[in-house]
């Protein structure tokens, strides 16, 4: 047996990722924590990372990042698949031809699969808990969003508590450990009017299964979730592991490597740019890798920006697949008539933009990557949430967290400029401001203790390489530090 061979063999941990950025980068943290205690990990998604990762990088075949090496399978779809116009077919197709496709991986990579100490999956990729059954591997889910989401996924496709319906579309929702909810704070996933039925049904029949997942690990930590995360002990607990963001952002690049993977090559000038800005002084704006505003929104922005007079650096991804009604696009006056006062990139190294010191807050969609990047920095939030789980993170920053406040949609549900003025106003000066930096500093400490050694999270990590290695005495998945 080659020598590559025997190491899989030994102490192995396979993670399973979805496609995208914001999924696997968790996952590969999560990989270099179980290496740090001396676990062999590989990761396992789908081919289009391969491609977007060599069209970034421009580089050779993408097949290790730090250590962890990377295998992909097919998602049954061809690389130029419209996966954001067909959402419902693509993950259809991916849920009919991943699970064989990856079970064929694990039989060409492994030779005796059996001996896998454990298959780490996350939430849209559920059907690995059946591909880890057919090997009698035993399978652990990372959760990637806020614990506050699988609490309320748990108890929604559970029916344990009442959601808003057709006939009561505005109800108010009461979840322990959370405050009360208004459909705006709901994840898009959990209304009547959702537009793709296709998660709601991953969802469904996911939360109404969990018993196939020995663990559910978290991306947050126990300090930042205490009340929701105790409120699952009794149900179906979730041990929080995270932060998951490169170390540097933690305090911790001396001791240990940062994992992640790269789909867009990074517009790296924007750094030197920052440096010439006065300190805590620069709005950085960015909607992450899949959201494409509507132009009127773009608009709306554009316009605050050029209005408050301060330094800004946003980001503006092309579209992965243009429309004709500029969405996703800067309006033409844009660039011109802000030419000296900021930068606009397509994709920035956003981890070393939040905490650069020029940077004094971040206009967000709300992806959970993005808010756990920025609480590790300790600069305030703007919010403008569009789907999936992002209005419930936004109520977390506002109502829970309190490190940020939230742009408010008109009732046409556009957003104006001067509402955006507003914002950008209250989180840079006056006392709103002055006790949001305060919070959103205490929460970066505490994000350095809990993954540092004997750390909530470093101990429920500990926990789960025990349990994994059969070097615990009890493997019930109930243990959790901080409860
Ligand atoms: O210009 C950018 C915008 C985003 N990101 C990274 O992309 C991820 C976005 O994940 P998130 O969950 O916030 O949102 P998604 O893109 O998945 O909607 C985060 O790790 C960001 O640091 C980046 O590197 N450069
Ligand atoms: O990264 C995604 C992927 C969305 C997707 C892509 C293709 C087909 C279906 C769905 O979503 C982001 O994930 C983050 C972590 O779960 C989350 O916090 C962000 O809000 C999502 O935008």
């Amino acid at each position: 047996m080659a020598q590559a061979e025997e190491k899989r063999e030994e102490n192995h941990v396979l993670l399973v990722a979805f496609s995208s950025q914001g999924h696997i980068n968790p996952m590969l943290r999560l990989g270099k924590r179980l290496a740090a205690r001396g676990i062999h990990v590989s990761l396992a998604t789908t081919e289009i990372v391969r491609h977007r990762m060599l069209k970034s990088s421009g580089a050779g075949p993408a097949d290790h990042v730090t250590g962890i090496e990377l295998l992909f399978f097919s998602d049954g779809l061809s690389l130029d698949y419209d996966w954001k116009t067909n959402l419902d077919v693509y993950m259809d197709i991916l849920g009919k031809q991943g699970p064989s496709n990856l079970s064929a991986l694990i039989k060409e990579h492994y030779t005796s699969p059996k001996k896998l100490l454990c298959l780490v999956t996350n939430p849209f990729v559920p059907w690995v808990s059946d591909v880890a059954a057919e090997y009698n591997i035993p399978c652990a889910m990372l959760w990637i969003q806020p614990c506050a989401l699988y609490a309320i996924y748990y108890r929604c496709f559970n029916k344990l508590s009442a959601f808003p319906t057709l006939t009561d579309p505005d109800m108010i929702v009461e979840l322990p450990g959370l405050p009360s909810m208004e459909k705006e704070d709901l994840p898009s996933f959990v209304l009547p009017n959702n537009p793709f039925g296709s998660f709601p049904k991953l969802f469904s029949e996911l939360f109404q299964v969990m018993e196939k997942f020995k663990w559910v690990l978290g991306n947050s930590f126990y300090e930042l979730e205490k009340h929701v995360i105790d409120s699952m002990c009794e149900l179906y607990p979730i041990r929080p592991t995270g932060p998951l963001v490169p170390p540097t952002l933690l305090g911790q690049d001396q001791e240990l490597e940062d994992a992640s993977v790269d789909m867009w090559k990074s517009d790296e000038t924007c750094i030197e740019w920052l440096t010439q800005q006065p300190p805590s002084s620069v709005i950085y704006v960015s909607f992450g890798s899949i959201v494409v505003l509507p132009a009127k929104q773009m608009e709306a922005i554009a316009t605050a920006l050029k209005n408050v007079k301060r330094p800004f650096l946003w980001v503006v991804k092309p579209p992965e697949f243009p429309t004709p009604d500029g969405a996703g696009q800067l309006p033409s006056w844009f660039l011109e008539e802000t030419k000296d006062q900021g930068q606009v990139v397509r994709w920035s190294p956003q981890t070393r933009v939040l905490s650069h010191p020029a940077v004094a807050c971040f206009i967000t969609h709300c992806g959970w990557n993005s808010m756990l990047e920025t609480i590790c920095s300790g600069i305030p939030l703007i919010a403008y949430p569009q789907w999936t789980d992002q209005p419930t993170n936004a109520k977390l920053i506002v109502d829970v967290f309190k490190i940020g406040v939230r742009i408010k949609k008109e009732g046409d549900g556009n957003i104006s400029s001067e509402v955006i003025e507003k914002c950008i106003e209250e989180v840079m000066v006056g006392p709103v401001a002055e006790q949001l930096r305060k919070n959103a500093m205490a929460l970066k400490a505490e994000a350095q203790k809990v993954v540092a050694a004997g750390g909530s999270s470093d101990e429920n990590i500990r926990l789960f390489v025990e349990e994994i290695t059969g070097d615990s005495c009890k493997k019930d998945g109930s243990r959790n530090v901080g409860i």
